[in-house]
């Protein structure tokens, strides 16, 4: 029997991942530049070890720091990794009891801003706790305590374990656009779910959550973010105050009204396309990296007169919406466009075909997406060599 060195078993498993790797379907590119949404991530966290005690005077060490994550607005896992790319954070030592100080010093809590929405499973997938309410706070490792007569003076070590966190979605699909854009009315025809439907804007004032059911009893939820309206970033309307909900869902369906859109008549009318640079600079001035995630669109109300007309007036343009952001004045431009994996003409009212080909088309995005991101959450050689270090040597 032979026994391989680490170094070649490492080599080996490279190798054949590497082969399946070829072997499997390629993923379509397009797709990639919006895979860079985070929505769970594994961390390592360490607490303070306790101080020695002094046994001389009977003194006792500090006890060592604990480590929290406390729900911060406006947070994004993104920020998280951006803050910690070493996914590995750690409190301080408590301080040693000594002659002139026989209370050692307590060693410094570290408190890590997390998302609010986020809950913190172990190594074990044992649930920690959640993080649902602005500013709660939970400890993830214990720090120990400070070596005294009953440790034998030695400081108790620090909680030490890998922790996972995972934003909690409100949904799988955000549904965004202007209001009367037909966001109810889609929502209803595609899903259980029963809004309030009317030909004047903010039927909807919190958000609908419908569930769409397909014949394998696979669900997927979508949530009807309403109120966002051009201005919202300056707190016009409902501002931003539902846009957070866009930042728990995995993907954004935009919605627009081919005939465009004027809240009334004091404010300017603006066109189908306007409408989606509009939709499109909220959602930047919200959060830049909003735009990052998989996002498709819906021109509505297709049905209605001149729609067909109207569409091909614009069609070059959606396709290349970089390009036409150009010839918009700077007040509406957004600084990057949003991509579309998909832009499709429905008519959410009229056409139950229509409803159906989303409904298909939003479960292979997100399925395609769901492939993309854990393809980037994964670093081969270190998963590969960690998986070697809990079997040991392999005897082939
Ligand atoms: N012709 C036509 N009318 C539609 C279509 N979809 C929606 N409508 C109408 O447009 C109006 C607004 O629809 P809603 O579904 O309430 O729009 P909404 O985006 O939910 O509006 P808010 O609740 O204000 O955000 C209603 O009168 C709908 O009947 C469509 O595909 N074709």
């Amino acid at each position: 029997m032979n026994c391989f060195s680490t170094k070649a078993v490492i080599q080996m498993v490279v190798r054949q991942y590497n082969s399946s790797k070829k072997n499997s379907k390629p993923l379509r590119n397009y797709l990639k530049q919006n895979s860079r949404f985070l929505d769970s991530l594994r961390v390592h966290v360490k607490a303070g070890t306790g101080g020695f005690g002094f046994p001389k005077y009977g003194g006792e060490g500090g006890k060592g720091g604990d480590v929290s994550f406390v729900a911060t607005d406006g947070m994004t896992l993104k920020d998280f990794l951006n803050k910690y790319p070493r996914k590995k954070i750690q409190a301080e030592t408590g301080g040693n009891s000594h002659s002139r100080r026989i209370l050692g010093q307590i060693g410094q809590d570290k408190k890590v801003n997390v998302p609010i929405g986020i809950t913190v499973y172990d190594d074990k997938n044992v649930l920690i706790g959640d993080l649902n309410e602005k500013d709660s706070e939970l400890i993830v490792a214990k720090g120990g305590e400070g070596g005294k007569n009953s440790n034998g003076y030695c400081g108790v070590k620090g909680e030490s374990r890998s922790v996972k966190l995972e934003l909690k979605l409100i949904a799988d699909i955000g549904l965004v656009g202007f209001p009367n854009a037909g966001k109810s009315t889609f929502l209803k025809a595609i899903s259980n779910a029963k809004p309030k439907i009317a030909s004047y804007p903010f039927t909807t004032i919190r958000p609908n959550i419908g569930i769409l059911s397909y014949e394998d009893l696979r669900q997927i939820s979508m949530a009807d973010l309403p109120g966002l309206i051009e201005g919202a970033h300056c707190n016009i309307g409902m501002g931003h105050r539902f846009l957070r909900h866009v930042e728990r869902t995995k993907l954004l369906l935009l919605i627009v009204d081919i005939n465009g859109f004027q809240l009334n008549p004091k404010h300017k009318f603006r066109s189908c396309l306007e409408t989606i640079i509009l939709l499109n600079k909220e959602l930047e001035l919200y959060k830049e990296e909003l735009l990052d995630k998989p996002a498709m669109l819906l021109i509505n109300k297709m049905d209605t007169e001149g729609a067909k007309e109207k569409y091909l007036e614009i069609k070059d343009q959606l396709e290349n919406l970089d390009e036409a952001l150009l010839s918009f004045p700077k007040e509406i431009r957004p600084l990057k466009s949003i991509k579309f994996d998909k832009i499709i003409q429905i008519s959410a009212k009229n056409q139950p075909d229509d409803i159906k080909q989303v409904k298909q088309i939003v479960r292979n995005l997100l399925d395609i997406n769901e492939e993309l991101s854990n393809d980037v959450e994964c670093h081969p050689l270190e998963d590969l060599k960690e998986q070697l270090r809990e079997r040991g040597p392999v005897l082939l």
